[in-house]
């Protein structure tokens, strides 16, 4: 298959490599040109994949229109702020748009397939989540995630095309639900990595996660999502490896934070993007438009963009009312 990629950081490479490896013919784009080129004559993409020897053979492209000309598939992995202005340049693209992203827009509440529809909406949507640090993907370090869309022929045709030997891919037809696990758990693991920066233990954080778990499936199935969905890869299974993983970039902010960094130099200094930070604003928001009790999602927020401090943060909600576990 001829399959784009766009986004040529961390995950577009990895994936670009996965499927590379899978057969298909790859044409990578990124929005910085030199950058790309780079990548072009290097075969490493260093900044983002450190070590990764790239296959060879790859069409590199920085322009979106040309890159996605003539592809079976494409494969959008830019950051959420990215996202709609990336797809926009393709508003005639009719084949399957398989979105990695993960994030919720602030201004809309809507999810990148939800964007989609409206930037290219002749495409056919799917979504992948899951655990999946990029850098383990890129050496062959065997995990799953699961692709969704609402169309079963999509979703089939998605799971062909990315599973392989090392990447076990599931299917599922809850769009929604898969989508907004990957991006509720980056806020979540913002928290679990203040609990990490201020010390706390593995009992902390395990409850912190069981809690969050909770209020998770309660946005979600409000926002139209299945609950059963945040139980599976896209759930739990990203969640976990979020929360605790050395590697998480959302994890490593929040740690900073708990250590008593300030905001701005925390985010002045990241090289890889944290979703967990634009999406704990859209999560706040999106709780408030359902009216949804989010406890974690609103200490986040509150830290994050009302400058509240971190310890205060964890004593109020420890301090929250007694009630049954639900
Ligand atoms: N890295 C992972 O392990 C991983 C795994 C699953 C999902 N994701 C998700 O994939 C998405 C991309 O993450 P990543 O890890 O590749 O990020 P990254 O930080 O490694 O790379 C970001 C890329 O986006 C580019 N970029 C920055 N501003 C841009 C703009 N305005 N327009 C277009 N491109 C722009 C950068 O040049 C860079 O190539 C995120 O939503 C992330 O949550 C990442
Ligand atoms: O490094 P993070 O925190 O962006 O997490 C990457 C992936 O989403 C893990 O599945």
């Amino acid at each position: 298959m001829k399959v784009t990629v766009l986004g040529a950081g961390a995950w577009g490479t990895a994936l670009a490599k996965v499927l590379a490896e899978g057969g298909h013919a790859i044409t990578l784009w990124g929005h910085d040109a030199k950058r790309l080129e780079e990548v072009k004559r290097s075969g490493r993409n260093e900044r983002y994949l450190p070590g990764v020897e790239l296959p060879k053979g790859w069409q590199f492209e920085s322009d979106v229109a040309r890159a996605v000309q003539g592809s079976e598939f494409v494969v959008a992995a830019v950051p959420s702020k990215a996202f709609r202005h990336v797809t926009s340049r393709m508003p005639d693209y009719a084949g399957v748009v398989v979105s990695v992203t993960k994030g919720i827009e602030y201004e809309s509440g809507l999810t990148m397939c939800g964007i989609l529809a409206e930037t290219a909406p002749k495409a056919k949507a799917a979504a992948v989540s899951g655990p999946t640090f990029a850098l383990e993907v890129a050496k062959g370090i065997p995990t799953a995630c699961v692709v969704a869309s609402r169309d079963p022929g999509v979703v089939g045709a998605s799971q062909n095309l990315l599973h392989q030997p090392t990447f076990r891919v599931y299917t599922s037809l809850d769009i929604l639900g898969v989508e907004l696990g990957g991006s509720l758990k980056n806020v979540i693991a913002v928290a679990a990595g203040v609990c990490d920066g201020l010390g706390f233990g593995d009992s902390s954080k395990a409850a912190l996660i069981t809690r969050a778990m909770a209020e998770i499936r309660r946005l979600g199935v409000s926002c139209g999502a299945q609950g059963d969905t945040f139980a599976g890869l896209s759930g739990l299974g990203d969640l976990t490896v979020t929360c605790f993983s050395r590697l998480s970039r959302n994890r490593g902010f929040g740690e900073r934070l708990g250590k008593g960094e300030k905001l701005e130099d925390v985010l002045g200094s990241m090289v890889a993007v944290a979703e967990g930070y634009p999406t704990a604003r859209s999560a706040y928001q999106l709780a408030r438009k359902h009216n949804v009790m989010t406890p974690v999602i609103d200490e986040v927020y509150q830290m994050l963009y009302e400058g509240k401090n971190v310890r205060q943060g964890v004593r109020d909600l420890l301090a929250r009312d007694s009630k049954p576990e639900d």
